[in-house]
């Protein structure tokens, strides 16, 4: 240890500060903002890394369990210097140093989240407990079921849902409700304001003391108080290129019904409504909000709302004529009417979706005809 003898004698505060590193100058250490993508092999997660990775002063990391997602969404990144993949369920505690979280990680297909129902509220509350715990800025993905079977419509954010709590949907629409209480409950507790780039090294300290028990068991410094600008965002039906092609949510099996000449299952009674938002659209929507200075929640959905009976007749005309359109059984719980009010999302982030289904629907034909191998005839 330096000691003033030593020193020769001299006061070591007398010393100049010392010259900053020269690897701050080195291309990766100043330029990259490190973002962390949970769940960002899924869907809308992929095109997410997609439009991230175009922005040169982004690294991504991406943490995926692949329950619902797949590797090939991004293997156009693997050799990617700026790009990391972590098989990682986020049920678990991750220790990573990142600046932004974009937090997806959950299935979204009925069929999916109904698959393991425990896993998916395991998910959503632990694992974005865990999400939280990285004391970043962090993006929730929630969606427009924490609405429930809607009694006011179309739905505004200061709505506060009709969600059955013991259904078979509860997993996933209470679930997400309680995310959405964690986001508010650590943003009220710990965080107001922007993130400051200037604190970044509490950031790094904290991974190496490890997570939350770290966290929890000492008082926040109020430095800590400037990263947790937590932002929430509701998303409503989102369809497009990369979609399970068995997904089980409706505009992909219509859209596989129709490649295979198979009829078109509309679950009763027909007459429930959806709004269908084109995923770049999401995405757009997604990085403004995170970029901005809102905190949420923000509505981000196709106001176009159609019943399922329409949405067949225009899979129907767009795609095969010739296919028959049937009634099936329905599942429990299933909400009959769902349109987003974006007035917010319009006036805060200067967002509105472009991509009507008419054109979107061609573009994900595209992709399910190759990944089908059925071209068009
Ligand atoms: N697509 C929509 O219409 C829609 C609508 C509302 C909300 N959302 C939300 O957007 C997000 C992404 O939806 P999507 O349509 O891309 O779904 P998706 O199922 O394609 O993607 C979800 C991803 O999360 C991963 N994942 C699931 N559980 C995990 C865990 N425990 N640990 C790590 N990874 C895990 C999956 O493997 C998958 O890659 C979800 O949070 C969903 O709730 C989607
Ligand atoms: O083959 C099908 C599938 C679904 N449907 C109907 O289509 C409507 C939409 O069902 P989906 O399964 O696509 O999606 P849901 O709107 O029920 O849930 C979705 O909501 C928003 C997100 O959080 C999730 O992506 C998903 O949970 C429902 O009324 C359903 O009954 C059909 O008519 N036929």
């Amino acid at each position: 240890m330096a000691t003033e003898e030593s020193n020769g004698g001299k006061n070591a505060s007398s010393k100049p500060p010392p010259e900053p590193s020269p690897l701050r100058r080195a291309k990766y250490f100043k330029a990259n903002m490190r973002i962390l993508v949970t769940g960002g092999a899924g869907f809308i997660g992929s095109h997410l890394v997609d439009k991230l990775m175009e922005n040169e002063e982004n690294m991504v990391i991406v943490a995926d369990n692949y329950f619902t997602g797949s590797k090939d969404n991004l293997r156009q990144w693997f050799d990617h210097p700026r790009f990391e993949l972590i098989r990682h369920d986020i049920t678990k505690p991750l220790l990573v140093e990142v600046d932004k979280i974009y937090h997806l990680a959950c299935p979204a297909s009925p069929i999916f989240y109904k698959y393991n129902a425990v896993k998916t509220i395991k998910t959503n509350v632990i694992g974005t407990l865990n999400m939280l715990d990285l004391l970043s800025e962090i993006l929730l993905t929630s969606t427009s079921e924490v609405y429930g079977d809607p009694l006011v419509h179309p739905q505004t954010e200061d709505y506060w849902g009709n969600v059955n709590p013991i259904g078979v949907r509860s997993c996933y629409d209470e679930g997400k409700r309680v995310a959405e209480t964690l986001m508010f409950d650590y943003h009220r507790q710990h965080g107001i304001g922007n993130c400051s780039p200037s604190f970044i090294a509490y950031v790094s300290a904290r991974s190496i003391l490890n997570t939350s028990n770290w966290y929890n068991s000492i008082k926040v410094p109020n430095c800590m108080k400037w990263f947790n600008r937590n932002t929430d965002r509701k998303i409503f039906n989102t369809y497009g290129p990369r979609m399970n092609i068995d997904d089980g949510r409706v505009v992909s099996n219509f859209l596989a019904q129709a490649i295979r000449d198979e009829p078109l299952s509309v679950q009763l009674p027909g007459t429930q409504t959806r709004s269908f938002c084109y995923v770049a659209d999401m995405v757009d929507g997604l990085i403004r909000l995170m970029e901005g200075d809102n905190t949420g929640p923000i509505n981000i959905g196709n106001p176009g709302e159609f019943t399922m009976l329409e949405l067949a007749e225009t899979v129907k005309e767009m795609i095969n004529p010739a296919i028959e359109i049937i009634k099936v059984e329905n599942t429990p719980d299933d909400p009959r009417q769902r349109k987003p009010d974006i007035t917010k999302a319009k006036e805060l982030l200067g967002w509105e979706p472009i991509i009507k289904l008419q054109d979107g629907i061609p573009l994900m034909e595209e992709d399910f005809r190759k990944r089908i191998g059925i071209p068009r005839k």
